[in-house]
């Protein structure tokens, strides 16, 4: 079932918001729960809230928000009133207390026809409010409940926790008032409870559940073992047993975990063993983990992130989101909370500092860092840590690393050599890969050398040290894994290479480029998502008509007639046609379906090719085509176009087009195809039909219009261009301002070794990430271009050589511009892949330190030439 809100008629009375929330199941923590509960007549009961944790709000009908009740506290002070624990209650914009006219005295004392809409035991409501005060709503705390209740602390001990960590009674309370809630708090400082006790309150209190989204398929069933052992929690996947099932259909669980693409169905990981919308419990909310890749200005951007928050609300109703996310600038903050659903006055719920005070910073510049690493290792500073994480860019690099550190570190430890130091990337297999983290989990292995793919959900509370022999990507990727060590809060120690001569900026730099698309790729695929459909022709047709029957009825010509057609794009025949990856197209797909006029509304992928066997042959095919209208639609459809199958016995369409233009919905189409396998009267005398169907071709999915103007065709094109540029030109300038940072800060590797950390630097590094992640960082553009103009120069000579040199030796290929730069670049892609491409050293990565979209500039020029 979808629960769409378009769907529902816009309410004269209560705001849209609550109103949906009394209509919805699914939307139970769209407004105080006590609210929802009690208005849709289900089953999540009230729970206190504090006006300490500033849970209360006001709703306005106006603009249908949200705003806490600190944020009207301090508008009551300025005007010389108190409010606050006390509980008044009052009307908007003024001091007369909406339930009885009356001013300035306690709730309590409140001889007002409305009951208090919050309270421990709340009267009926919020009938009798809606009926009063009508659309105009405003929560107040009475004197009784102003702390937090007693109920979730007593949740909390029974989850195993004394008290509070900083920021987590605000966020609980918040999610308990239904009120959506961004938490940015470091790595291991206890975001998970944030979820934990409002899921298990709500749980204990009636059949829900709660959604928990996690990008950690591979940990997930760690996660789940890993919770209190009074939260029950599932996670989906494809093995998952029927009483799994069952008891999650039961709300028998209080939190189901599952990753984006279960969810939203991108890609081939979407197989969707989400049970559907109307065989899930009611959710009370849910948690997306990670929540910084919500953003597309996010540095770990995933496209199913995207489109979750926009597939949670529409497909299962869901109100109230809460993301947590260790890493977040202030404009990613900002843009995550947009999505979330969290009004601009609200701030941003939990912030805190980027990197905890116990951790101590450094960074060297060293020509050998091999060298470097080993003394490091052996020094002062880093001799006596026990658990170490070194983390490289490059899986190769971690075995060879790994070896360097237990040959060279031999004998100065005591425990056998294979736990002194281990490799670990996600190119290992699974039960490696759990070896060398048990290892390192039980404290037997002193060092792991990873890939960044170690330590995403790893609680180990003792890691002593974080060394990155490369630069990470950007600072949001070094404060995440700077924040593996010291979680325990007692002192730690993170160091960094940096390489003088900038190798690790340029091989940082075609990860970016990596995802570079072309506008002439863009608009190959604006064509596919957008081929000329009839309507507007159609429609034409029809006003002449009417003209002639009757008058002009003034519909202009430019009117949208189109209402959207359903299209199936064939993934793998796209991503070879583009040269593109799978992820690229539906990021692009995705820019799509969130600009402001919906341009496409993304479904499933779906398997759009269907082919009909007959073994009778083509009496049979005929015979089949009497019984099934979508294969007699195609035959006749085909003989129009002159195509003759009288001696064909199998057939094979494009079931997403077939059924969109029969106007038929495309499940049934395809049951009742798929039906044709069991009907025996298809062969006369047999027991089995003789018919075979078969889909195939997986296909991203969509809704798209099919009358778009030439000129609205462009402006999609540049729409999705200057995206896809802008993102390149910040992710690159983040780059460069990453290493110009680390470089002020860098030291003579030598002495750091020996006499341990030089806090001024540290300090200075710490207040450099400070300011990145509180301030909008000034991207400094031209400095980069001018630099790249100036070396660029200097080699296009040569690199024009090396482009015609490169066409000769290949005439028998086709290339674009941007093939050769990736090649240049040495960067693979899914038609020229780095497996063949990268052979050829006199090519591959030779320019990796040059600007990619000038090389493709210059290839593109000397191509024309060629030909
Ligand atoms: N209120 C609390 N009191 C004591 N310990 C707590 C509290 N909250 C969380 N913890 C503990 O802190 C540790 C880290 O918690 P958690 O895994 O939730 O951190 P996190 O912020 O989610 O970290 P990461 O970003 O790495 O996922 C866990 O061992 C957890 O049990």
């Amino acid at each position: 079932m979808l629960l769409s809100r378009g769907a529902l008629p816009i309410p004269q009375g209560p705001s849209p918001e609550i109103y949906s929330a009394m209509k919805q199941p699914h939307s139970l923590s769209s407004a105080n729960p006590s609210w929802s509960a009690r208005a849709g007549g289900s089953c999540v009961p009230n729970l206190a809230v504090s006006g300490r944790a500033c849970l209360a709000y006001k709703q306005g009908p106006d603009l249908g928000m949200l705003v806490p009740l600190q944020v009207w506290k301090q508008k009551w002070q300025k005007k010389g009133e108190w409010f606050g624990g006390g509980g008044r209650c009052f009307d908007r914009g003024s001091d007369t207390c909406f339930r009885c006219g009356g001013t300035g005295h306690w709730a309590s004392e409140c001889k007002g026809r409305v009951p208090l809409p919050v309270t421990t035991s709340p009267p009926a409501f919020p009938e009798a409010l809606h009926s009063t005060v009508g659309p105009f709503l405003m929560a107040c705390v009475s004197p009784c409940c102003a702390e937090t209740p007693e109920e979730v602390f007593q949740a909390l001990t029974e989850l195993g926790y004394g008290a509070f960590r900083p920021g987590q009674e605000v966020a609980v309370m918040r999610i308990l008032s239904g009120l959506s809630t961004l938490v940015v708090l470091s790595t291991g400082m206890g975001k998970s409870l944030c979820y934990q006790l409002p899921a298990y309150l709500y749980g204990k209190r009636s059949k829900c559940i709660t959604l928990v989204i996690s990008p950690l398929v591979s940990l997930m069933d760690d996660q789940v073992s890993g919770l209190p052992p009074h939260l029950k929690a599932v996670c989906i996947h494809s093995n998952m047993s029927k009483s799994q099932r069952e008891a999650v259909k039961g709300g028998k669980v209080h939190v189901l975990l599952l990753s984006p693409e279960a969810l939203v169905g991108g890609g081939r990981a979407g197989s969707s063993c989400l049970p559907s919308a109307d065989q899930l419990p009611p959710v009370a909310f849910a948690c997306i983990d990670e929540a910084h890749c919500v953003s597309e200005w996010s540095h770990n951007f995933r496209p199913c992130y995207l489109r979750l928050c926009k597939v949670l609300r529409d497909r299962l109703g869901v109100r109230c989101l809460l993301g947590l996310t260790a890493t977040a600038t202030l404009a990613t903050a900002r843009d995550v909370a947009h999505h979330l659903g969290i009004q601009e006055e609200e701030g941003i719920a939990v912030r805190s500092a980027a990197v905890p005070p116990n951790l101590h910073l450094s960074v060297s510049t060293d020509r050998d860092k091999d060298q470097a690493l080993v003394s490091l290792l052996q020094g002062e500073r880093f001799g006596g840590l026990d658990s170490v994480i070194v983390y490289c860019t490059r899986r190769e690099e971690t075995a060879r690393i790994a070896a360097l550190i237990r040959t060279c570190l031999q004998g100065s430890i005591r425990c056998p050599l294979k736990w002194v130091a281990d490799s670990y990337h996600g190119g290992m297999s699974a039960t490696e890969r759990r070896r060398v983290q048990n290892n390192f989990m039980c404290g037997q292995l002193r060092i792991v050398v990873a890939t960044v793919a170690f330590g995403m959900g790893l609680d180990k509370s003792d890691v002593r040290g974080i060394v990155h022999y490369n630069m990470p990507k950007n600072f949001e990727s070094y404060v995440q894994e700077i924040g593996r060590a010291g979680r325990d809060g007692k002192p730690a120690h993170c160091h960094l290479f940096l390489d003088p001569e900038g190798r690790d900026l340029h091989e940082l730099g075609r990860h970016i480029y990596a995802d570079t698309v072309d506008f002439f790729t863009i608009k190959k695929l604006v064509q596919k998502v957008f081929p000329r459909c009839k309507c507007l022709e159609l429609h034409r047709k029809q006003q002449d008509l009417r003209r002639q029957a009757c008058q002009d009825d003034g519909m202009s010509g430019q009117q949208r007639v189109c209402y959207k057609h359903e299209r199936a794009i064939p993934v793998q025949q796209t991503v070879e046609s583009l040269d593109v990856r799978e992820e690229g197209i539906e990021t692009l797909l995705c820019y799509l379906e969130l600009h402001p006029q919906c341009w496409v509304e993304l479904l499933h992928p779906t398997f759009s090719s269907c082919r009909v066997v007959c073994y009778g042959g083509p009496q049979q095919l005929r015979a089949t085509a009497k019984s099934s209208p979508p294969v007699a639609v195609w035959l006749a459809r085909e003989r129009l176009a002159g195509v003759d199958h009288t001696h064909a016995s199998s057939v094979e369409f494009d079931v997403i087009a077939l059924s969109d233009s029969m106007g038929w919905e495309v499940l049934p189409v395809k049951r009742a195809l798929r039906q044709l396998q069991w009907n025996t009267q298809l062969q006369k005398g047999a027991e089995t039909s003789g018919v075979l169907v078969e889909f195939s071709d997986l296909s991203f999915h969509l809704r798209s219009y099919g009358d778009l103007t030439d000129q609205e065709m462009d402006s999609v094109c540049n729409f999705l261009h200057h995206r896809v540029t802008a993102r390149e030109t910040t992710t690159l300038c983040q780059l460069q301002a990453c290493f110009r940072a680390f470089q002020s800060v860098a030291c003579q590797a030598r002495a750091l070794y020996s006499e341990g950390v030089d806090e001024e630097r540290s300090s200075r590094l710490k207040a450099l990430l400070m300011d990145y992640f509180e301030k909008k960082p000034a991207l400094d553009e031209t400095e980069l271009t001018r630099r790249e103009e100036e070396e660029l120069r200097e080699w296009e000579g040569q690199i024009r050589s090396d482009i015609r040199n490169f066409l000769s030796i290949r005439q028998d290929e086709k290339f674009s511009g941007r093939a050769i730069a990736r090649i240049f670049h040495g960067i693979g892609s899914p038609c020229y892949p780095a497996q063949v491409y990268g052979r050829d050293r006199r090519f591959w990565r030779k320019y990796i330190h040059l600007d990619f979209n000038k090389i493709m500039r210059l290839a593109t020029e000397e191509i024309i030439r060629w030909k």
